[in-house]
């Protein structure tokens, strides 16, 4: 899941495009990067590691214009190669930036149809750089040297016509605007915001309100799936349907684990679904293992915590943060390969042992994916002296790959593919496993707003919203993108074609 962020602005933009990605940054560790423009130029920073890394005085220096967009990347297509990381750049029509969230699922024959029917060529394995010659393909079409909002919005709705997927999108078209599109489900999200100044009104578009919050912006509202709004350089903004047959489908996994708690998308508070995910799970605890003899309540920090306290609430149960997490170290399931993910749950998660020693505990966790967390904490667990270790999932039992932005291309990565919860209970070595019901799953998120009536929820039970999906798709996704064959740790380097402003990496 990346993070996107897009502003046009009064005074420059390159101070909070960083701070509003480094409140994306849980969407995306690998990669980071800026695009603005000045008087015309585009002015670039892009590359491999966090935002905090990859940022420094001086490149904040030559990021100068009040226009611009940003990009933290969690890579589900191609390489983790800086030359793969975004913002990416085509230079015609006008000189188009582009950043995207999500993933494309017909990538493929979209860069065939560009080169046969654009003569385009497409430097990297990145579906994003697709996305945008596809973009820049169609603006090209328009045929006009004085680019309109209509002009945009007919590009875009020839996009959706050609791509499949899930898509939230933030472009700069230099001397023009900003566009900022979402797909005709709406499977990303992506939200509006504005700030109101002396010199008139600044908008940011980002994929979670906290970075619209964090940046003193006002939250106006979530673009709609199929929508695309136009600013111009002058900050007039325009919005338009551009999809043929829109409709909302967002992907639950945000709420489960990728989005910021304090974020809204859809108008859906992320913490009070957890919340709401902790009493459906409590409740189920409470009516169907009532035989078990719980002590106390454990969360698996972070992302776990909201749920595991409104667990402990509904059993009536003592909750204790028995797992301390090291704050220097980072998502460990967005890391992209499973040797880095293994280690990192014991560097990151440390147990003290007097929450343990002695008890029955049920540890709390929001997702069981790979089972890389679930089988090492229980050890650890038994380790500090806990006598039963019970284990519970926010969500149901995940058994199918994801082909929209979210990295699980393998079915037989997943410890809930083709197994019951019996096994699964088994090969993580537990006392007893506790899933969510996917129904319990969705109630707990349309709570909040009952006006969404489905749900991405492919991962659960293998219905591909999209329609492109079949079994011989996803034995090639499997093929290209399973561990083995991206060697482990997915670290194919840097024979890149880049635009940089600065004449060093340093
Ligand atoms: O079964 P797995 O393959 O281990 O994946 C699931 C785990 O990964 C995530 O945690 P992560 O460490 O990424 O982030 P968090 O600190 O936000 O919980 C998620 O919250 C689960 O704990
Ligand atoms: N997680 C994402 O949104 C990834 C965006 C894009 N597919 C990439 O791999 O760079
Ligand atoms: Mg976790």
């Amino acid at each position: 899941m990346c993070g996107i962020v897009g502003i046009v602005g009064k005074d420059p933009v390159n101070q909070a495009l960083y701070d509003g990605l480094t409140m994306l940054q849980h969407r995306g560790q690998d990669a980071a990067g800026i695009m603005t423009v000045d008087n015309n130029t585009l002015r670039l920073r892009k590359a491999n590691g966090l935002v905090r890394d990859v940022f420094h005085t001086r490149h904040m220096h030559r990021l100068t214009g009040r226009i611009g967009i940003g990009h933290v990347r969690y890579p589900t297509a191609g390489s983790s190669s800086s030359a793969e990381a975004q913002p990416f750049y085509v230079n015609s029509p006008f000189g188009i930036a582009m950043a995207h969230n999500g993933n494309l699922t017909n990538a493929q024959e979209l860069q065939q149809q560009l080169f046969e029917k654009a003569r385009r060529h497409i430097n990297t394995t990145s579906d994003s750089e697709i996305l945008l010659n596809i973009f820049a393909h169609e603006l090209y079409q328009q045929e006009s040297l004085q680019l309109t909002a209509e002009d945009v919005f007919a590009a875009v709705s020839r996009v959706h016509r050609q791509i499949r997927g899930a898509y939230a999108v933030v472009a700069m078209i230099i001397g023009h605007g900003m566009v900022a599109f979402r797909d005709p489900w709406g499977i990303r999200p992506l939200v509006l915001g504005k700030r109101d100044t002396a010199k008139g009104p600044e908008y940011i578009v980002a994929s979670e309100s906290v970075a619209v919050d964090g940046t003193g912006f006002t939250y106006v509202r979530d673009i709609e799936p199929g929508e695309a709004v136009y600013i111009s350089e002058d900050g007039q903004l325009t919005s338009r349907q551009c999809a043929d047959n829109p409709q909302h489908c967002p992907c639950i996994f945000e709420y489960v684990y990728f989005a910021r708690p304090d974020s809204f998308i859809d108008k859906v508070s992320v913490y009070a679904s957890r919340v709401n995910m902790g009493r459906k799970l409590g409740e189920k605890v409470k009516r169907d293992y009532a035989h078990l003899d719980i002590d106390v309540v454990i969360p698996i920090p972070e992302t776990s915590c909201d749920i595991a306290l409104e667990m402990a609430n509904i059993l009536d149960l003592p909750y204790r943060q028995g797992f301390v997490k090291n704050r220097y170290i980072g998502r460990t399931f967005i890391m992209p390969g499973q040797t880095q993910r293994r280690k990192s749950v014991r560097r990151k998660l440390n147990a003290i042992s007097a929450e343990f020693r002695g008890k029955n505990v049920l540890l709390v966790d929001d997702s069981i994916v790979r089972g890389t967390t679930s089988e090492q904490i229980i050890e650890m667990a038994r380790e500090a002296g806990a006598k039963k270790v019970y284990f519970a999932s926010a969500a149901p039992e995940i058994r199918f790959p994801n082909v929209y932005g979210i990295d699980m291309p393998s079915a037989n990565e997943l410890i809930g593919h083709g197994r019951e919860a019996a096994e699964i209970n088994d090969l993580i070595k537990a006392d007893g496993l506790i899933y969510q019901e996917l129904d319990d799953l969705i109630a707990a998120v349309q709570e909040e707003n009952p006006a969404i009536e489905q749900f991405e929820t492919s991962v659960f039970n293998g219905k591909y919203i999209t329609g492109d999906i079949n079994q011989s798709y996803l034995d090639r996704l499997d093929a290209a993108r399973n561990d083995i064959a991206r060697g482990g740790d997915n670290s194919a380097e840097d024979a890149n074609l880049e635009l940089h402003n600065e004449l060093d990496d340093e």
